[in-house]
This record gives structure tokens, sequence and C-alpha cells, in this order.
């Protein structure tokens, strides 16, 4: 699949979506940030605007679950319509179950890690999984600085995939620009979400060309 941008819009304007998803015609996918004001304390969207929102665009959609009680409230997103439904491994009780039932529903499983939760108690997960996120700020917020720290994980991650012989994505979400996506496409990312970095360009759309093409130069597998 190589290289992937996926524009998170949680810092447009929810008042005018479709034409915030009409400004990145480049983009590999639409990330969704869905938050819940309990896993995260900031609330966002549910399955009825997902659902909307896959009316408005022919983009795969990328729903980011950060919510309590992900076994019971993720199936919902994929019935929504997401191409892709990542849920918080923290917020999981039975997480090979629920990547089974994202991917019976149609959709792509995948599973986020916060910046302190490591990867290795989950490696045997990895053939369960169709993209791993590895949270490279702390969830709840677009805007925030880049934490280096997590880049050791990204390699741990890569690695592991290797191992397993996976053909899993490697997403990375949080602080996402053309200052720091050099160093997580050398680390062995390959989907880069990308909210503020995008929709504070004067041309979103021209941003996520050059940060594909960034991520391309630096990247170990393309
Ligand atoms: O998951 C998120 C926050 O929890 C957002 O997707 C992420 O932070 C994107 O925004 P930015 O690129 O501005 O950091």
């Amino acid at each position: 699949m190589g290289i992937q941008i996926t524009p998170s819009i949680l810092n447009t304007d929810f008042s005018r979506l479709g034409e915030e998803i009409s400004r990145i015609s480049s983009a590999d996918m639409v990330h969704v940030d869905v938050m819940d004001n309990h896993f995260v304390p900031n609330l966002t969207f549910g399955p009825s605007m997902v659902e909307a929102l896959s009316r408005a665009t022919d983009i795969p959609l990328d729903a980011h679950l950060m919510i309590e009680d992900a076994d019971r409230n993720a199936p919902a997103y994929a019935e929504a319509g997401a191409s892709s439904v990542t849920f918080h491994v923290e917020a999981a009780k039975a997480p090979i179950r629920l990547a089974r039932e994202i991917r019976a529903l149609g959709a792509r499983a995948s599973m986020a890690l916060k910046p302190a939760t490591p990867i290795e108690p989950y490696e045997d997960l990895l053939p369960e999984l169709d993209m791993l996120l590895v949270m490279t700020v702390e969830p709840g917020f677009g805007g925030q600085k880049f934490l280096d720290l997590c880049l050791p994980k990204i390699r741990r991650a890569r690695a592991l995939m290797e191992k397993h012989g996976v053909e899993t994505w490697l997403q990375v979400d949080g602080g996402v620009s053309l200052e720091t996506i050099e160093r997580c496409a050398e680390a062995g990312a390959d989907v880069f979400v990308a909210g503020s970095a995008v929709y504070s360009a004067a041309d979103p759309d021209a941003m996520v060309r050059q940060l594909k093409a960034t991520a391309e130069a630096a990247s170990p597998l393309v």
C-alpha cells in the first residue's frame, strides 16, 4: 500500500465538515477522532456522524475511537461505514474477539496504544490486526507537541511485524508535521495522521502531498 496520509478533521470547522474534507482530495483516508468525554476529556462524534460523513465523501473513513467499553461500542462504527475502526487496547476487555468482530463487519480492524502502553504484551495480536496505531501525543486534543519518546516503540512495533511476517499497517498520530514525519517514517511507520499540520496550511491538499513525499523519501519500506 505504501505511505498513506490520513488528515484528522478534529480541528476543522464542524459546521462545514463536507467542505473541509473536499479540501484534502489527495488524502488516503480521513481520520475521524471519536471521543466520549470519559476515555479522554473531550467529546466529538458518534456513529451517526460517521454515517453522514461516509455519504459526504468517497475517501475511506478511518475512525479512531477514544471511547470506553470498546467491546460494546466499536462495532457500531463499522456498521456506520468506517473503512477502518481503531479501538484503544486500554479500553477493550477482549481485543482479539473485538478485532474479529470488526473484520466480520467488513471494516479493517485496528488497535491503538497510548504513549505509556507498551507493544510487547500485545505482539501475538498483530496477526489479528490490519493496522496498529502508536499514539505520539496523549489522546484527547489536536495541536499537541510530538512526543519523541514514542519513536522507540514505533521501531519495536515494526520489528515485531517483521518477526510475525504480517502486513499490518503501522500508523502514528499526534504532532505529525513536516518537521516530525521523517523521524516516524525512518522508524517504520507507514500511515500518518496529521491534523493541525494539514488544516493550518494555506493549501491543505498541497500539504498532504508534501507530507507524503517527505515520508516516502525517509521510509526504509518504500
Ligand atoms: O487523536 C488525536 C488527538 O487525540 C488527533 O488525531 C491528533 O492529535 C491529530 O491532531 P494533530 O496532528 O494536530 O496532533
